[in-house]
């Protein structure tokens, strides 16, 4: 099985993928990390040395990739991963996706210290600018999480939680 986590930076796509790959005893990617790891540079480094579009062109990449490498995987995305490069549809035709969804304000609690390594967030320089900006990433962005046949919501994204919806879902497909 392929199970991918969408949603917005914070969301804890990196976290809970993490422990949902221990739960199922599958393997774990995070697609960030493996950039990082063929580029040898941070993500924020890559957005600031050679910009945005390289690397999303390197996201889509990576993602094909990893995908064709490996038929069970738990992968934490990036949040703009579903919106570039067709990469929603590689998504949704290869595995099951589960979009996280958190309101903003929660996103705002959690990122307002670690904004910094997260390059389109970085220069939120006040909480009101981080969430301003959240917002409107989010507007531009629900089209393509909203695609995802699984969803979970705030505090209801736990492993369990998720173990359940993914049985129900499962058992209904
Ligand atoms: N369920 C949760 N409750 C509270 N804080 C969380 C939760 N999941 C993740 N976090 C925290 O939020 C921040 C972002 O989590 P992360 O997993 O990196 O999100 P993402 O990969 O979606 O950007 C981290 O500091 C993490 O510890
Ligand atoms: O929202 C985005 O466009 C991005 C989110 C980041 O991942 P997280 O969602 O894990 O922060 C990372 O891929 C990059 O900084 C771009
Ligand atoms: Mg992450």
């Amino acid at each position: 099985m392929r199970l991918y986590l969408i949603g917005m930076p914070g969301a804890g796509k990196t976290t809970l993928g993490r422990a949902l790959a221990v739960a199922y005893e599958l393997p774990f990617r995070d697609l960030d990390q493996e950039i990082v790891r063929r580029e040898q540079r941070s993500v924020a480094d890559i957005f600031a040395a050679e910009g945005e579009a390289y690397f999303r062109q390197r996201e889509a990449t990576v993602l094909r990739d990893l995908v064709a490498e490996l038929p069970d995987l738990v992968l934490a995305t990036g949040g703009g991963t579903p919106c570039f490069h067709q990469n929603a549809e590689v998504l949704l035709e290869t595995g099951t996706t589960l979009y996280l969804h958190v309101p903003v304000e929660e996103l705002v609690r959690r990122l307002q210290r670690g904004a910094a390594t997260r390059p389109l967030l970085a220069e939120t320089s006040s909480s009101e600018a981080l969430e301003k900006r959240l917002r409107e990433t989010l507007a531009a962005r629900e089209q393509f999480y909203s695609r995802a046949p699984l969803r979970c919501s705030g505090s209801s994204c736990t492993v369990a939680a998720v173990q359940r919806l993914l049985e129900q879902y499962r058992t209904s497909s």
